[in-house]
Parts: structure tokens; C-alpha cells; sequence
């Protein structure tokens, strides 16, 4: 089964967690499309939701796929639940995000959440998180000092570029990706990173899945956070 496949079936599963008349946080990337498809498919049949776009792209899908929005404000604070995807995911729920650079706003609005569902396909489930570069959300203010701290924690960090410029991030910030190999400890990595002056958020999201869909050759598989 292919890969779009996969996170195609995994997007169907996951949107089965959105309860009628809630709010709903949604993440950002290509997962995603399938579940604002989706979602759209159920607003038809008459489903009340209203969603809370982390990105542009997905604000765009969104109205493509006529499913209401809501943003937050001063009377708005809280979603239901959040459906999002995932860069790695690992057995104990820690999460690598901000592929496509969207993680803070993901961030936000997954804590903002009463329940996460992460939909990936089978290629993001690892033992270990690290093979995939951590992406790390910094000011473009003094950069290049900021890289070099995070440097001195072990990693190769490499400025993220979008045609030759500095890639920005929808705050205007740009990403740092960094080469950690082998990650073991998920949190202490965020805390340490977080520590540092100009760091605004990493792509390091320790424990905060609650359900992860996987779509695999055999159909989706569900993993539920126990803790
Ligand atoms: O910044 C991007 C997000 O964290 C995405 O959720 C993540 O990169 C996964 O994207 P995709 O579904 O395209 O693999």
C-alpha cells in the first residue's frame, strides 16, 4: 500500500475522534489534507465543528473543504481535540514535528487541547526519535549565536533555507534543523534546547499524544497513550 495511501486511511480513523459540536484543532502538512477532505465530508452530512488552523495551508483546505473556523481569542482558549501529523513518532508517544515548519502554532494548539490524535503512516513510527533532523523555532535576531548554543549540545544544526533565503516560519521566525542522531531523552533535550536564549519552540513533542493512528499495509492501527 502506498505511502498516501497509508495516511489517507490513518486521516479516515483519525477524524473519528471529533465529537459533534466541538472545536477542533488542526495540525499542518500532507496528512492533513486527508483529514480537512474528510472532515469536509462529514460537515456535509451535518456535522457541527469548527476548527482552529495552525498554518495558511490548512486554513486554505479548510475553506476548499467548507469546514467552519474559529480563532482563538480572549472567549476562545480551548479545542476539544486536535488532529495533527508527525515527522517521527516513537513507542512512548514522543513526538518529532515541524517538517514543514509549522510547530509552534501545532504546539499551541495541541496544548490547548483536552485530546491529541496524531495520523502518520507506517514510515513514522521508529524505535528511537532522531533520524529525522529536530526542527527548532528560533528569532532571526542573532541566529547564528543561537545556532552555535545549540551546537554545544551535541547537534550539526543547519539553518533551514527556502530558495536560497532564510526559510520563515508563519511568525516570521526562522527553523534551525539539527542532526542529534540518536535522541534518548525526548524531554530533556526540549528543556535544554528551551533554555537557551532565542530558542522560541523545538520540534520535540515528549508525551503529548494521547491516541497515534498509524496506517500500515494492513490497515490503520490505533495506539492509545496509557499514562
Ligand atoms: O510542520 C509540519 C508539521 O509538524 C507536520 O505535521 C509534519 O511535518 C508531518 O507532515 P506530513 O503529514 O506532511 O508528513
Amino acid at each position: 500500500m502506498s505511502r498516501e495511501q497509508q495516511k489517507q486511511d490513518a486521516a479516515a480513523k483519525a477524524v473519528e475522534y471529533i465529537p459533534d459540536n466541538s472545536i477542533v484543532g488542526l495540525g499542518s502538512g500532507s496528512t492533513m489534507y486527508w483529514v480537512m477532505q474528510k472532515l469536509g465530508e462529514l460537515v456535509r452530512q451535518g456535522m457541527h465543528v469548527q476548527g482552529i488552523p495552525s498554518s495558511p495551508a490548512t486554513e486554505q483546505w479548510a475553506k476548499e473543504f467548507h469546514v467552519p473556523l474559529v480563532y482563538f481569542s480572549s472567549d476562545m482558549t480551548k479545542a476539544d481535540v486536535a488532529i495533527d501529523g508527525a515527522d517521527e513518532v516513537d513507542p512512548d508517544f514522543h513526538m518529532t514535528k515541524g517538517g514543514g515548519g509549522s510547530l509552534l502554532r501545532e504546539k499551541i494548539i495541541a496544548d490547548a487541547a483536552d485530546k491529541l490524535i496524531i495520523a502518520v503512516d507506517q514510515s513514522k513510527i521508529v524505535q528511537q526519535l532522531g533520524s529525522f533532523p529536530l526542527p527548532v523555532e528560533i528569532t532571526p535576531f542573532g541566529w547564528q549565536k543561537t545556532a552555535r548554543d545549540i551546537q554545544s549540545l551535541g547537534c550539526d544544526p543547519v539553518l533551514r533555507r527556502d530558495r536560497g533565503d532564510p526559510f520563515e516560519t508563519d511568525n516570521g521566525n526562522y527553523v534551525i534543523d539539527c542532526d542529534f542522531q540518536l535522541i534518548e531523552r525526548p524531554d530533556e533535550l526540549h528543556h535544554q534546547l528551551i533554555q537557551l536564549i532565542g530558542v522560541v519552540e523545538t520540534g520535540l513533542f515528549a508525551d503529548m499524544a494521547d491516541i497515534i493512528i498509524a496506517g500500515t499495509d494492513s490497515g490503520a492501527e490505533t495506539f492509545e497513550n496509557k499514562r
